[in-house]
């Protein structure tokens, strides 16, 4: 069973850009309490955004998720995110996803900027890279997880704005379900008796 081991939040809504806040996650279960705004939503938006690369559905295509560089006077913010997890089969792997927001004349510009998967060779603590592209991250991750990207974003890191699509109108749940199954990768066959 893949697990979850550490995860780093920098910049991230109100994680402060210049601390490195560590969340560690223990065995068999990791408790996360805290008063209203304290970043509980943003440890599991930062958890789904790590495995898959989707930002969390209020997010203003990547803007209001990123931390707002006027609440420190500032017109940049730099923003991390690197999360620790154990494979299925058992590896090291480290993920690794930055990003921008900067003020432009007009507007806020949202931009990823970097990322990357490493792997750790367990003999010689050396990092390994995997991958530097975001779609191919997207992919890999899951699948060195043992876990679907539609089980990891609809059941384990599920939105808590979006934890209700089990009682959404019919195209929707048909959609999720199919996602989940992986309906749409067997053709569907019908029996006429
Ligand atoms: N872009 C941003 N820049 C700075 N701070 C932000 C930004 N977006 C959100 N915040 C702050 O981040 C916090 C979001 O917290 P979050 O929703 O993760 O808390 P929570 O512990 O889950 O709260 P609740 O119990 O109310 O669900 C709030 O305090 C909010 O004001």
């Amino acid at each position: 069973m893949s697990t979850v081991d550490k995860m780093l939040i920098k910049g991230i809504r109100s994680f402060d850009p210049e601390n490195k806040n560590v969340i560690t996650f223990f065995k068999p279960l990791t408790l996360i309490v805290g008063p209203n705004g304290a970043g509980k939503t943003t440890i599991i938006e930062c958890l789904k955004l790590s495995c898959t690369g989707e930002l969390p559905p209020n997010a203003r295509s990547g803007q209001s998720f990123i931390h707002d560089p006027k609440v420190a006077g500032e017109t940049e913010t730099k923003a991390q995110i690197k999360l620790r997890f154990k494979t299925a089969a058992g590896k090291d792997v480290v993920c690794i996803r930055s990003f921008q927001l900067t003020q432009k004349a007009s507007k806020m510009e949202y931009k990823a900027i970097e990322s990357v998967l490493q792997t750790i060779n367990p003999n010689t603590g050396e990092k390994v890279c995997l991958s530097y592209r975001c779609a191919d991250m997207d992919r890999e991750i899951p699948a060195l997880m043992g876990v679907s990207k539609a089980i990891l974003e609809n059941v384990i890191f599920v939105h808590q704005d979006e934890a209700n699509w089990p009682l959404q109108d019919p195209s929707t749940l048909k959609k999720k379900f199919d996602d989940i199954f992986s309906a749409t990768r067997f053709c569907a066959i019908k029996a006429i008796c």
